[in-house]
């Protein structure tokens, strides 16, 4: 057995290790062969197998199959997971969790009535977190990050995209970047990075264009140079960036490899489905003002529609309209977008909930929608987001819970008792972890 040194908690593991989880009740989402996503009545089908075992072997998913059929398997860590279910770990494709503080004095507005157009017009909103951001060093925010990928992790994440757009300068943005790389280096998360310097236009531009112009001359090129991002992205919203204004950013950062995700019909119907769908977007992302044109505009196209409900439960908006998505062939994917405006929460089986209350999604769409369909919206579908022969081993144990569908019914609640991530063991509140 090989040993290595864990990035996050500076101790020593075995990195060679085995683990046999054995007497699952239920693991869920087996697919022999991974799709590339699931679409329309396909996504209610959720394969499950009953009393399973799962045999991870070198971070990987070596075997899997009924207990009845268990080979004989040497390993290092043997786990009785009768009564519990075993889940891949979420995929969460859309968040913003490196930032400087938190905005529970926007919280309190909220509630006394003000809309986040008023907020983020009184200098609220995205300006007021890029004022502090910009007065935060590298270390520190990356302290703070550190504490939210740890939340994640505990409720079952194991894969995050991670988005700038709270610098807006170069330097700033640079520095939100960083922070997402290093956050990768010292946690057992896959993490992926999108510039979102097209987030808010900063106070002091009295010429739009000119901060639009500093995006694709200065930090596109900036952030390509040292190879912080994946993606590109913008807000593309009345009152942040028009169709004509996304499509041109998008255009800038495909010409240096970033593939554009957008920010996309979140407030108003905004032309940013059909930007996303013209310049070949892995995703687009909110959707919570979707008209018929703009459904039938993603149809026949390689673009994952990505729900965010956090957003419009905290906003106390009009969700996005799933089921219609979902009854046109779409696929959907689910994320937290996890930030400190319009969502301060990373909890993804919270969305699952969500999904289900709200959207009048099913457990098994919901569940599709937060693992394998959130793993293509970050270009992660062949190693995460299933339990497939050969993909990274991240997974999580349930409570003793009576079924899969227990996991979104049970809102709010806490039921991953134990986590493991690339093959090692995170977490657990059942068992001990070996030395
Ligand atoms: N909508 C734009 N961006 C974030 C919110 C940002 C903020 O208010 O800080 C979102 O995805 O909801
Ligand atoms: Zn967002």
């Amino acid at each position: 057995m090989e040993g290595g040194y864990h990035r996050s908690i500076g101790l020593f593991y075995f990195c060679g290790m085995e683990i046999l989880i054995q007497n699952i009740k239920g693991l869920v989402q087996v697919r022999e062969k991974s799709p590339r996503w699931v679409a329309g009545v396909d996504m209610a089908h959720l394969p499950v197998l009953e009393n399973a075992f799962l045999h991870l072997k070198d971070g990987k998913i070596e075997n899997y199959g009924a207990m009845e059929e268990m080979p004989l398997i040497n390993a290092d860590e043997i786990i009785n997971a009768s009564g519990r279910f075993v889940f891949p770990s979420f995929v969460d494709s859309h968040t913003h969790l490196v930032f400087a503080a938190s905005r529970e004095e926007e919280f309190v507005y909220k509630i006394k009535g003000m809309s986040y157009q008023e907020i983020a017009a009184k200098g609220g909103g995205i300006l007021n977190s890029a004022k502090k951001l910009q007065q935060t060093t590298e270390d520190e925010l990356l302290e703070r990050a550190m504490i939210r990928a740890e939340e994640i992790i505990g409720f079952g994440t194991g894969a995050v995209e991670i988005k700038s757009g709270y610098g807006l300068t170069t330097k700033d943005e640079i520095k939100m970047l960083r922070v997402a790389k290093r956050l990768e280096e010292n946690t057992p998360l896959r993490v992926k990075t999108t510039f979102l310097g097209a987030h808010a236009i900063p106070k002091e531009y009295s010429d739009r264009n000119d901060y639009i112009k500093l995006i694709k001359e200065e930090m596109i090129p900036a952030v390509a140079a040292e190879g912080l991002a994946d993606y590109i992205d913008a807000f593309c919203e009345k009152g942040f960036f028009t169709p004509e204004e996304t499509e041109d950013i998008m255009e800038a950062g495909k010409k240096y490899g970033m593939r554009p995700k957008i920010h996309a019909n979140q407030l108003h119907i905004s032309g940013g489905v059909q930007v996303g769908v013209k310049t070949g977007a892995l995703s687009v992302d909110h959707l919570e003002s979707m008209g018929e044109e703009e459904i039938t505009a993603l149809q026949n196209t390689d673009v994952m529609p990505t729900l965010l409900p956090g957003a419009a439960f905290f906003l106390n908006m009009t969700y996005p309209p799933a089921r219609k998505m979902i009854e046109a062939g779409l696929p959907v994917a689910l994320a937290t977008d996890y930030n400190p405006g319009s969502a301060p929460c990373g909890k993804m089986p919270f969305m699952l909930s969500l999904a289900c209350i709200k959207m009048k999604m099913t457990p098994e769409e919901a569940i599709n929608s937060g693992t394998i369909n959130s793993a293509y919206a970050i270009e992660l579908q062949n190693d995460y987001g299933s339990i497939t022969k050969g993909k990274v081993a991240n997974v999580f144990i349930t409570s003793e819970i009576p079924s899969y569908a227990y996991m979104p019914y049970a809102f709010g609640a806490n039921l991953i008792d134990a986590t493991i991530l690339n093959g090692e063991i995170i977490r657990s509140n059942f068992f001990s972890i070996p030395e």
